[in-house]
């Protein structure tokens, strides 16, 4: 009997652990990400039909998103040492990132034996799956120059959706880049903003009133006041510039501290796998935000190409998640990953990426990186 799974017998789990730096520090308005810890879990077993059990999984730790990386480090040791005694684990006890990862070993090691895409496991009965989600470019803070030189290098590349960083320099500075960007990439160009909680409610009244001018023409700003600032967030609704939440809905302790109700407090949430616990709860989050009439965006937390398959799969999963950009281009960001970039299931090509249609996550693509 399984610790985490009650349809495993003779469970293992095995944890390897690394870090992937990134290949330039991204810029944003709460400091420089240059570096990610990630931690890879391979669980192994026999499920009660007698099929072998394999599933891959992965945590990549970042606060404020997730529990810091010592603690995901206790969490997936104390897990595995849980599994060799025969123990129990709850899963539902675990922080997010280690959760993540456990829970999407076994819904890989489930979807692989029923020879289905992680994609379809995860999608409700008679509601497909995308078979490809557009995907936004991630820019981080920068001057106009090297904004405007990132946007166009992306463009370039097929992207029609792009997330400009903000929030690390003044409103009038960030409006200058916006602004510039509109102008070099035209007017077919989606524009998002992501503020990372930089601003008061008075800054971020007047960041919203310089976005939602013609001339920078913002698809919508993310985060643009603190995670629990929830007041100037349904201040901000409805002023010219639709309003995304990540921090506020992404924190590690779960959904208690969301806003009720959000369809007031946002347009649009993003959802972050690794901040959600895994893929089967960020589906289950996106069927209830759709409910109360919120789109979800799934971003990573530039998580290794575990992690980020998983999201794709999830962003093809939730309701609607083929119409619009996730943040899903992160790969490139990296310097180093778990497989090689010829091996990676989920390259964006021309802003788009494709599913996999391989059973679980990737076939069996992941075995040989724990
Ligand atoms: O959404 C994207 O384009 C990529 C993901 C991203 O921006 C991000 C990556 C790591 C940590 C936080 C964030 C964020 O959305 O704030
Ligand atoms: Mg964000």
């Amino acid at each position: 009997m399984s610790a985490f799974d009650p349809a495993v017998a003779d469970v293992r789990l095995r944890i390897r652990e690394r870090s992937l730096p990134l290949r330039a520090p991204l810029g944003t308005a709460t400091g420089e990400i240059r570096e990610r810890p990630v931690f890879l879990v391979a669980l192994a077993g026999t499920f009660a039909g007698g099929e072998s059990c394999r599933g891959v999984g992965e945590a990549a730790p970042l606060p404020p998103w997730t529990e810091p990386v010592g603690d995901c480090r206790l969490a997936l040791e104390g897990a595995a040492d849980a599994v060799a005694a025969g123990a129990a684990v709850d899963l539902g006890g675990l922080p997010p990132a280690a959760r993540h990862a456990l829970s999407l070993a076994s819904v890989d090691a489930r979807a692989r034996r029923d020879g289905v895409p992680l994609s379809r496991a995860l999608a409700a009965a008679g509601d497909p799956p995308a078979a490809s989600v557009p995907a936004n470019a991630t820019v981080g803070d920068g001057s106009v120059a090297e904004t405007v030189a990132a946007a166009d290098t992306a463009v370039a590349e097929g992207f029609d959706c792009l997330k400009c960083k903000v929030g690390a320099r003044s409103v009038a500075e960030d409006t200058e880049r916006l602004r510039a960007v509109r102008e070099s990439v035209g007017d077919d160009v989606v524009i998002r903003a992501d503020a990372n909680g930089a601003w008061d409610r008075e800054a971020a009244a007047r960041a919203v009133e310089a976005f939602a001018a013609p001339d920078v023409d913002l698809a919508y700003l993310e985060q643009p006041v603190a995670r629990d600032d929830h007041e100037s967030l349904r201040a901000l609704r409805g002023r010219g510039v639709p309003v995304a939440v990540d921090e506020t809905v992404n924190a590690p302790d779960g959904t208690d501290g969301w806003p009720d109700p959000i369809g007031e407090y946002a347009d649009v949430a993003v959802l972050k796998p690794m901040a959600q616990g895994g893929p089967e709860a960020t589906v289950a989050a996106a069927r209830d935000l759709h409910d109360r009439g919120v789109d979800t965006v799934v971003t990573t937390t530039i998580d290794a190409a575990v992690a980020r398959t998983a999201a794709v799969h999830v962003a093809a999963a939730v309701p609607g998640g083929g119409e619009r950009a996730h943040g899903l281009a992160t790969g490139d960001l990296l310097a180093a990953d778990v497989v090689d970039g010829d091996d990676d299931p989920v390259p964006v090509a021309d802003g788009r990426v494709a599913v996999p249609t391989g059973p679980g996550l990737a076939g069996d693509l992941f075995d040989g990186v724990v």
